[in-house]
């Protein structure tokens, strides 16, 4: 039987893309094998609006990724009006890449422990594997529902296309996306918690450095 490489994803509100976020999808690239994109939010269900909208988001995260090719940005969700449910976009990609090919949703532990509140939740186990990355100060208990729901699809290889559940050790960050929104606030420039690339074109900063006038 061919070797299926698995395509994982890692979708986010982005607002800002930081280090955090780069270094988790490029460790889950390498524990994985995998093809990695990360994939932005155009209307982040569950959350307030975002500071940046959604192609000044993707631009930054553009800028962020330069230099290097093995993350790449997927921007099928900037495509779709309404809320930017992540059962849509499996299913459009399990339609791209067909029954086969291992796909696995990437989330940190604070996305996994609410994931029994997403749209449709059970049915992205039937589209994708999830791949649980750890992240520093987050619980790793799960809602008793989602608890007995994942207990037995555990596992620390993944096999076949979708359906089971992966804990992807990666080097802690403790950099969050609101903590680098904080700084720009207080009139800080929260450098090296995101690329350098990220302060080229102070366009692409704008939204966040307005939150501190
Ligand atoms: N430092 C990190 N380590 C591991 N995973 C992370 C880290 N930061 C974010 N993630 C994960 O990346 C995905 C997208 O996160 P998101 O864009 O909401 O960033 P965030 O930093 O959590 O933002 P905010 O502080 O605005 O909530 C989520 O699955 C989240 O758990
Ligand atoms: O599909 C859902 O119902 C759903 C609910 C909450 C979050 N998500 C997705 O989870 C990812 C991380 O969300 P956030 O708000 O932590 O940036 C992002 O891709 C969201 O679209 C998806």
């Amino acid at each position: 039987m061919t070797h299926l490489r698995p395509l994982a994803i890692l979708g986010g509100t982005f607002d800002p893309i930081h280090n955090g976020h780069l270094r988790a999808a490029w460790e889950a690239a390498e524990a994985l094998d995998a093809e990695v994109r990360l994939v932005p939010a155009r209307t982040p269900p569950h959350r307030p609006p975002p500071v940046a909208d959604a192609a000044g988001r993707t631009a930054l995260l553009r800028a962020a990724l330069s230099g290097q090719d093995r993350l790449v940005v997927d921007s099928r969700e900037l495509d779709r009006d309404g809320p930017s449910y992540t059962v849509d976009t499996l299913a459009s990609l399990r339609a791209d890449v067909g029954p086969e090919r291992p796909l696995v949703l990437l989330v940190g532990d604070d996305a996994f422990a609410g994931l029994a509140s997403w749209h449709l939740w059970r049915d992205l186990f039937e589209l994708a594997h999830v791949g649980v990355l750890a992240r520093p100060g987050a619980s790793h208990a799960l809602p008793p529902e989602l608890e007995a729901f994942v207990a037995g699809r555990r596992t620390t290889r993944l096999q076949g296309p979708a359906g089971q559940v992966v804990r992807i050790e990666i080097t802690p960050l403790d950099i969050a996306a609101t903590a680098i929104r904080e700084a720009f606030a207080a009139g800080g420039e929260p450098r090296f918690l995101m690329p350098e690339a990220c302060f080229g074109d102070p366009a692409l900063l704008a939204p966040y450095r307005a939150l501190g006038r």
